[in-house]
């Protein structure tokens, strides 16, 4: 295991990813919960497991070094006295478990499981009232009765983390650091405890540069921030990070200790709605100088770069005039940018392969691209302007509104 993060690009050969395979949480979606857990529909688990797994196949098949999120906390928790406890007794608090005798009796559930990265996949897949060994009903308090006999909304007492093979998203690593988000929506909130015991404890990352927390009053996503250079950050300004997440954050990497090398972000401001999600549903790096985009924000977007003011501690704001072409060959040091449509110029191929993330591609080394297979007009395309494309299964991975570059985190890349 290569130790240390390190990626100062989006597209530089691909060593070392960070990968969540969908597990039983899939299956503690139920109708009634898809809108708070940010699902459309619910994917049938043991399809989903079968092509996330050809994902991980593609990846090691083209030498990059697949890490698991759920093995990565486990041996951090297992690599420090006292860490296991901490773990779980943070994960009962955000989870809200807060009656005596539920939380008790979920303790003792996470407690009978010896092998800690079963006692992660626990954390994520949720827990069901049935599943406990409950204390006569004298004993409970309003909350537990709440929690785990009259709550007619839901038979869970804790409920899974459906989104967890995102792993774009809660945690994001610039350079040789780490932006530790906080999420928008209250369940991917917990996610990141995950990567705060990953980046405490794990003996191959702990201690590496934190960017931001997840403390913060203002959320920020792992979908809106690419790494377009070494000393370059592109942010989204989106339905899930604010204006004032994007100002800390660039403070921090401006200004901070130890320094991020980081000297301009670039703040693209994208429609607040669904099929934009983020700045990586809208677009994504595949070459050198060329991108995937969706259409639809061709026209709207509007663009601030923040750098470094004359006065110690001062960040310097403008907006940006010109087309987005000319403002990422800007962003990125070269003559010109190549903007390929996602669904060509047909208005329902581009919006029906938008909503399954055709614009959301995985490079592995300049134009060697991870796509989904679904999005053909969109592939079609790719592969006639030049790119070499990886296809993955994705009949049913796209039901959670996120394609390639969404279910992967860079740890290593090589350097362009
Ligand atoms: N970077 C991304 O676009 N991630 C996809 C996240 C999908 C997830 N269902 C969500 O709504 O947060």
């Amino acid at each position: 295991m290569q130790r240390g993060l390190n990626v100062h690009s989006e597209i530089g050969r691909l060593r070392t990813v960070m990968l969540h395979r969908p597990g039983g949480e899939l299956l503690n979606l139920s109708p009634d919960t898809l809108a708070p857990l940010l699902f459309d529909d619910i994917p049938f688990l043991q399809e989903a497991q079968r092509e996330h797994d050809r994902f991980a196949w593609m990846l090691a098949d083209e030498g990059v070094e697949v890490l698991y999120l759920d093995r990565l906390v486990a041996e951090a928790l297992d690599a420090h006295e006292g860490a296991r406890a901490e773990f779980c007794e943070r994960w009962l608090s955000e989870s809200g478990v807060d009656g005596r005798c539920a939380r008790a009796a979920v303790r003792e559930k996470l407690d009978s499981i010896a092998d800690t990265t079963a006692l992660v996949d626990k954390c994520i897949e949720g827990v069901r009232a049935d599943e406990l060994d409950l204390a006569p009903s004298s004993l409970l308090s309003l909350a537990d009765l709440m929690l785990t006999h009259g709550n007619a909304v839901s038979p869970l007492v804790v409920d899974p983390i459906p989104n967890a093979y995102f792993t774009r998203d809660t945690f994001s690593v610039i350079g040789r650091g780490v932006s530790m988000n906080r999420m928008l929506c209250a369940t991917r909130r917990r996610e990141s405890i995950f990567g705060d015991f990953v980046f405490r404890y794990h003996p191959a990352y702990a201690g590496v540069p934190r960017w931001h927390e997840s403390g913060s009053a203002y959320h920020i996503e792992g979908g809106d921030i690419l790494v377009l250079g070494p000393r370059v950050l592109g942010v989204g300004i989106s339905e899930r990070t604010q204006p004032a997440a994007i100002d800390s954050l660039s403070h921090r990497l401006l200004w901070g200790e130890p320094p991020s090398g980081v000297e301009r972000v670039f703040a693209f401001s994208i429609p607040h709605k669904r099929s934009f999600m983020h700045l990586d549903t809208v677009f994504t790096q595949v070459d050198v100088d060329t991108f995937t985009v969706h259409p639809a924000i061709l026209g709207t977007l509007r663009v601030f770069e923040l750098a470094r003011g004359a006065c110690a501690g001062e960040v310097r704001i403008r907006q940006l005039d010109g087309t987005l072409d000319a403002i990422l060959a800007q962003a990125l040091g070269v003559g010109g940018v190549r903007l390929i449509k996602c669904g060509g110029g047909d208005e329902i191929a581009s919006a029906r392969e938008q909503w399954n993330d055709g614009s959301n591609t995985l490079c592995v080394r300049p134009g060697r691209i991870f796509v989904y297979q679904r999005n053909s007009v969109t592939n079609d395309i790719l592969s006639r302007a030049g790119l070499e494309l990886l296809e993955v299964p994705s009949a049913e991975l796209s039901r959670g509104r996120g394609g390639p570059h969404c279910m992967s985190m860079a740890f290593w890349r090589d350097e362009l």
